[in-house]
């Protein structure tokens, strides 16, 4: 972890965003101060419309704020240098065919670090090990086109570690995934925590949320109403009503059977550790 002279984390990301307003005059979001500091898993969530994946696609400049501004490690990200901001913080869109472009998965990885200038063997032996690490590398030869959702979301995934970025910011990275899928995602998501990279996500699985993030950001109506620990933002039934969320199942078995409020289990392991001990 880093820090800055006030022994303060310093952020990898910082994104202060005025507003962002499409081009229909839709506003996505709104006066946005969020920031993602190294080495921990952060989860978007909210309802349909709150802003998600307006505030994900600003923290690699696929998007950018009407006013405000965006710093990648340390360094202002303008209309120059948007590059820096893409490298150093790898997008993995929920709809991968808008990812996935090259004739066979292994030109795919391939065609990420090309546009870094890395190219030949030394592009082959990175991009064969990312599929590695995403467990895809049986895939290589095949069509991206024709891949299976959750094929896709893990190839995506591996074009994005491929270039070695600081953060991994995953658009609902479990939508329209079977258990198995999900199963294995989450693992590499977890994976990629341990190895130092960032993570922020959005999802509608808040048992998910609950287990994966360090911080969740509950957004509604275009701006983060809070900002805290899964335990604290799952058991404030005022915050969770006003952005029309429900508390994760093992929220809801603490209230409904009285486990001690100060234990605040918010995932089925919690549960299974506090039932343990009695
Ligand atoms: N391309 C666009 N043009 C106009 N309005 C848009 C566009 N994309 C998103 N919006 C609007 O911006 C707001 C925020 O949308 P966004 O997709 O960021 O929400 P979200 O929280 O990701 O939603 P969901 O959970 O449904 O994916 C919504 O009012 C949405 O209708």
């Amino acid at each position: 972890m880093t820090a800055d002279h006030s022994g303060e984390r310093t952020p990898l990301v910082d994104l202060q965003c005025e507003a962002h307003t499409y081009p229909d005059g839709t506003v996505g979001i709104h006066e946005i101060d969020f920031s993602v500091y190294p080495n921990e898993v952060v989860a978007l969530v909210g309802g349909n419309g709150a802003g998600k994946s307006t505030l994900l696609e600003h923290l690699n400049a696929t998007l950018v704020p009407d006013e405000g501004e965006l710093i990648v490690d340390g360094t202002a990200i303008t209309e120059d240098n948007k590059a820096h901001a893409r490298k150093a913080v790898g997008f993995v869109f929920q709809d991968a065919d808008t990812q996935l472009v090259a004739p066979t998965v292994l030109d795919d990885v391939l065609f990420g670090l090309q546009n870094y200038g890395i190219t030949g063997e030394e592009a082959e032996r990175r991009a064969r090990e990312a599929l590695a690490t995403v467990d895809a590398s049986h895939l290589e030869d095949r069509i991206p086109h024709y891949l299976s959702g959750g094929e896709k979301r893990l190839i995506g995934l591996a074009g994005v570690l491929v270039l070695n970025p600081s953060v991994v910011v995953l658009d609902e990275p479990l939508a329209g995934l079977d258990p198995e899928r999900s199963r294995l995602v989450a693992k590499r998501i977890r994976q990629i925590h341990q190895e130092g990279i960032s993570v922020v996500l959005s999802t509608h699985d808040l048992e998910f949320a609950a287990e994966i993030a360090d911080r969740v950001c509950v957004m509604a109506d275009g701006n983060i109403i809070e900002s805290d620990t899964p335990q604290a933002v799952f058991y404030d039934d005022e915050l969770l009503n006003k952005a029309n969320l429900r508390p994760p199942t093992a929220v809801r078995i603490a209230h409904d059977i009285g486990v001690d409020s100060t234990a605040q289990p918010v995932t089925e392991a919690d549960l299974v550790s506090i039932f343990s001990k009695t």
